[in-house]
């Protein structure tokens, strides 16, 4: 059942529960009867986990041949350490669709962009829901929030929301917003870097930057420095979601025995939702009371949803959900690729000319890059996309679901199966892109579209990458954040020449968090490029 090559790098494996039972059984006969009927339950217990394992493999035929894994723990051992690379190792082993089995669900792994086309977008009517997992659906997100809820009227009526506030016309709305918040990351960062003789590690700036977007779009208001408090708190916040809510890191989302009991992941979901809730549950209920009392509200998400809230039949809880699916979707993604960015470019000095060379031709010296500059900055974008590939924030995605029976290139999908797009295969494979571990953004050079129109491409093989989903739930989000990206990263292109310390080498294959999200903590030298450069900060973003 388990293949001997399936357990490299598995620290430890699991004990074989079929020879444990039968051991436990002999010393049974000896036990007072109180004994006997506490270990008979254990027992029955473990054979209905068992049998409902099996049972997910068993009872449908023709299912993606694929690893089978542990009994009733399947392949979650194998995945609680980069789950990408294992990933990718099974698609080279099982090819392009295969399954495995986490507890008693059935996992099918999409590596394909022809795949991933067929089954997300081509059948986006049965391939959009989403399974109910115990931590993060049930648990954080009690059932609302547009990411985890199942493909139904209430995931309609908040994409529907969501949209008013991530839609093209909203976006270009918000755009002097991106603009300030990037202009004030690179200011921040000017005052800090000393003339390029400081240590600084950029992070804490990119999340600043992307929550202070975030935050104005969603409550109408921004912090005003990396001390203010909201910094910390909306950071950790995001920071435990991605930690407690990966889409195969928890067993107990797998073992529904394990959900009745009070396990430390139920603790640890069950008061981040509070610290959700008060968090910005709490800042909705101060608008509130701001629009009640007759006062100047900015526009802003929570202000819709409180005008929507009869017509849409939205109760606090939907609200405060929503704004957090905004604050946790928004935040540590597009600061999660200003983070890479900053991390991988000061290793390739030819690319950064490169850019520079670009930006003194097209902008100059007297003015920071604009959005409408970026369809004239080929090689500024191609570095975006390709940091993009190389280093998607979430390399499983936000899983999809099928919800009804599927027969596909003659293999059965079945109702229930949550199916995962392994973009970390796709962003690496060979025949698409060449050397696919080099960092080179001249494969992008002579790509111009933007990823949200890149998604939209006939062709999936020409899709620019697949960080962003696919289908019916893709990210909605995608405008805001390509226009984030770019403001931030051109305008760090153009201000600095941004510089390895010696003897301080920066760790690219390490990462902090469950799957992909950010670098671990590194510092660079950033020296502005010119004497100009504290003049035009000074002039812009006022
Ligand atoms: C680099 C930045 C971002 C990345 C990589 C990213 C990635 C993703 C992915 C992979 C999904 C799941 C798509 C699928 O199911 O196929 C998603 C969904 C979502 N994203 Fe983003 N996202 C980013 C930025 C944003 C921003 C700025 C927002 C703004 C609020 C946002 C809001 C959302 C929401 C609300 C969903 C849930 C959609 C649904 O289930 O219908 N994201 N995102």
């Amino acid at each position: 059942m388990l293949r001997s090559s399936d357990i490299a790098g598995l620290a430890k494996a699991p004990d074989f529960p079929f020879g444990s039972m039968h051991g436990n059984a002999t010393a049974v006969e000896y036990q007072n009867a109180s004994t006997i009927s506490i270990t008979a339950l254990g027992i029955t217990a473990g054979l209905i986990v068992l049998m409902s394992f099996l049972w997910v493999r068993w009872s449908v035929k023709d299912i993606p041949d694929g690893p089978w894994g542990f009994p009733i723990l399947g392949s979650f051992p194998f995945l609680t350490h980069y789950p990408e690379l294992t990933l990718d190792r099974w698609a080279k082993k099982y090819g392009s669709l295969y399954s495995i089995n986490l507890g008693n669900q059935l996992f099918v792994i999409a590596s394909d962009p022809g795949i991933a086309k067929d089954l997300m977008v081509t059948n986006g009517a049965v391939f959009s829901d989403r399974k109910e997992m115990f931590v993060k659906s049930q648990t954080v997100f009690v059932g609302r929030g547009i990411t985890a809820t199942r493909y139904n009227d209430r995931w309609r009526k908040h994409r529907r929301i969501a949209s008013l506030w991530l839609s093209h016309k909203a976006v270009e709305s918000y755009t002097p917003v991106l603009d300030f918040e990037a202009t004030d990351m690179i200011k921040a960062l000017y005052a800090d870097c000393q003339n390029g003789t400081r240590h600084i590690n950029p992070q804490a700036y990119a999340g600043r930057c992307s929550l202070n977007n975030m935050l104005t779009i969603t409550f109408g208001f921004r912090t005003d420095s990396i001390y203010h408090p909201m910094v910390k708190q909306a950071l950790r916040l995001s920071r435990e979601f991605m930690n407690t809510t990966g889409p195969m890191s928890n067993l107990v989302d797998f073992i529904p025995l394990l959900q009745k009991m009070p396990t430390h992941m139920r603790t640890r979901g069950k008061k981040l939702h509070q610290d959700l809730v008060d968090t910005y549950g709490g800042l909705i209920k101060g608008i509130e009371e701001k629009m009640v009392n007759g006062g100047n509200v900015q526009d802003c998400l929570a202000k819709t949803m409180i005008e929507l809230r009869e017509e849409e039949e939205l109760d606090h809880l939907d609200m405060a959900i929503l704004a957090s699916a905004f604050m946790i979707g928004g935040v540590e993604t597009t600061a999660s690729i200003m983070q890479w960015f900053s991390a991988l470019i000061p290793a390739y000095p030819d690319i950064q000319r490169k850019a520079h060379e670009e930006l003194d031709r097209v902008v100059g010296r007297n003015r920071l890059p604009t959005i409408d500059d970026e369809i004239n900055l080929p090689y500024c974008h191609a570095i975006i996309k390709e940091v993009e590939r190389c280093h998607n924030p979430f390399w499983l995605g936000t899983p999809h679901v099928a919800s009804e029976d599927f027969t596909y290139q003659g293999k059965k999908i079945p109702k229930g199966a949550v199916v995962v797009l392994n973009t970390w295969t796709m962003h690496h494979d060979s025949s698409r892109h060449p050397d696919p571990e080099m960092f080179n953004p001249d494969r992008y050079i002579n790509d111009s579209t933007l990823s949200s129109a890149s998604s939209n491409l006939a062709d999936p093989f020409a899709r620019d990458h697949w960080m962003f989903g696919a289908g019916r739930r893709i990210c909605p989000g995608m405008l805001v954040a390509e226009r984030e990206i770019f403001l931030t990263i051109s305008r760090m292109l153009w201000a600095f020449d941004m510089v390895q310390i010696p003897g301080k080498p920066i760790d690219l294959k390490e990462y902090d968090g469950l799957s992909g999200r950010s670098p671990v903590p590194f510092e660079i030298l950033l020296k502005p490029r010119f004497e100009g450069v504290e003049d035009v900060l000074d002039r812009e973003g006022k």
